[in-house]
């Protein structure tokens, strides 16, 4: 779950202040009727840093239909979409025994001439008429009745209000705030704790996340101090200590469509598992897991998440170790019958900063007779950050470069995941593995194709790693 404060997302419910608020105001502006945008909007806060619930208050006029009782079905769908939508607000509200009282947007409606003429005939034909409307004078919003996002946006510096943004972790709420936000990180911490969902703690990251496990320091702004969480990810719970482990919910769209790709007794490792977004779930589907990570506290997640979602241990294999040694020792150890009962087999390797540094270890994992022929070769899917407009061309070259010997033949998809920030993307490259890179004759292959290139003789290999030569 993640926002901005100019674009938020609420678990796959997205709401967002950069696209403020639309609906209303498109069929508004649709309908060429002159808008009041601002009037739901809070009062002038702009730049407190001190929350005064009590006086974040304003007086509205708001529109309103008095309707017998019975009407109310017959005319639901027909102004459903003039209703006052706030927070803690009902917009069909009893007026008495027989009557109720229905609460338009003053955004919208002004009197009964900013109706349309098809709606006023749709009304006048229920014997809904003029008389029936009237406007409520002096109505209070209050700090209640207005979203996080308009809050924040109010609140916070005009031109600088968006460079921030909060993702929701189970019951934590954490922010990023750079620092010309911190002043406001009280009352940031105020709002989010009050208006988001489940919220019980909202913290700020205060390291950048350049450490070796990719976890954060946190600073608590507002709630509990405890950050032993848990979230829901394809159909998995996933409980950690998120000060002390790598979680994201921005990837959780990259995580469904990788557990996706996978069927039931295909195998995956996964070289930098975290605590198991793409092992647990793909595990859960019966396809054969080994998962790994370095640091001991997602390793003990990890571990955890596997039994609490009933992962049976055939399926699932868990490992704390470098993503190096994974490589040399358990993918070399575990890849060959798997490539020898022909199923497909999968390798992620999620560490985008530094992934692309481990693939040079699958070149000539394997000696020539130690890996059996075959037809379905290995996919090892890559994540890495490129900066520019041409990042295809860049995360091509990123991968290109990792390897000794030339594989551009074995790059069989670029995918952009998600933009991370301004120009930066985070790449999935996919590396089809051939015999040739596992057993490293494409080594080979290259340092002799550039020592014979005088001669104009270059070098293949055959489908069995056999030398050939052509002049
Ligand atoms: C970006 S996170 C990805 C976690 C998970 N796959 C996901 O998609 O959310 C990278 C993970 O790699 C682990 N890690 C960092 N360096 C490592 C290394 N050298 N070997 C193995 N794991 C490592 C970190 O602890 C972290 O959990």
């Amino acid at each position: 779950m993640y926002f901005s404060f100019l674009n938020s997302n609420i678990s796959s419910m997205n709401f967002s202040l950069k696209f403020l608020s639309t609906s209303i105001l498109n069929r508004f502006l649709a309908t060429g009727i002159q808008t009041m945008k601002n009037v739901l909007k809070p009062p002038n806060i702009r730049g407190v840093v001190v929350l005064n619930k009590d006086t974040i208050k304003k007086s509205i006029d708001i529109p309103c239909l008095s309707i017998k009782k019975e009407s109310l079905n017959s005319i639901l769908n027909i102004i459903k979409q003039y209703f006052l939508k706030i927070e803690k607000f009902k917009p069909v509200q009893p007026a008495s025994e027989e009557n109720i009282d229905i609460y338009m947007s003053p955004e919208v409606i002004r009197d009964w001439s900013s109706f349309p003429e098809e709606i006023q005939s749709a009304l006048e034909k229920l014997q809904i008429t003029k008389d029936n409307f009237r406007i409520v004078k002096d109505f209070e919003l209050k700090y209640d009745n207005f979203t996080a996002d308009d809050l924040l946006k109010a609140i916070l510096p005009v031109e600088k209000e968006g460079m921030s943004s909060f993702t929701k972790v189970g019951h934590i709420v954490h922010v990023n705030l750079r620092e010309h936000l911190l002043p406001f990180k009280n009352v940031i911490g105020e709002i989010l704790f009050d208006k988001i969902s489940g919220c019980q703690s909202v913290v700020n990251k205060v390291n950048i996340i350049d450490n070796t496990y990719r976890n954060f320091s946190m600073e608590v702004l507002k709630g509990i101090d405890n950050m032993l969480t848990t979230v829901k990810e394809n159909h998995c719970s996933f409980k950690f200590d998120f000060s002390q482990v790598y979680w994201n919910s921005r990837l959780c769209t990259e995580h469904e469509r990788i557990v996706n790709m996978l069927n039931k007794n295909d195998v995956l490792f996964d070289v930098f598992a975290g605590v198991g977004p793409f092992s647990v779930p793909i595990a859960k589907k019966k396809c054969f897991v080994y998962a790994n990570d370095l640091n001991p506290e997602s390793y003990k997640w990890l571990e955890f998440n596997a039994k609490s979602n009933k992962i049976s241990k055939e399926y699932f294999k868990s490992f704390n170790k470098d993503g190096k040694d994974f490589i040399k020792n358990e993918i070399k150890e575990f890849l060959p019958s798997h490539i020898k009962n022909d199923q497909n087999i999968f390798i992620t390797m999620n560490l985008p900063a530094m992934a692309v540094e481990f693939l040079t270890h699958f070149e000539g994992l394997f000696q020539y007779n130690e890996l059996p022929d075959f037809k379905n070769p290995p996919h090892i899917y890559v994540y890495c950050f490129v900066k520019g407009d041409n990042y295809l061309e860049l995360a091509k070259n990123v991968v290109l470069n990792s390897f000794t010997c030339d594989i551009s033949q074995n790059i069989v998809d670029i995918f952009k995941v998600r933009t991370v920030s301004s120009l930066k993307e985070m790449m999935r490259v996919t590396i089809k593995l051939d015999k040739d890179i596992l057993i490293g004759t494409c080594r080979k292959r290259k340092l002799e194709a550039i020592l014979n290139s005088d001669n104009k003789i270059s070098c293949l290999s055959d489908d069995n790693g056999q030398k050939q030569e052509k002049s």
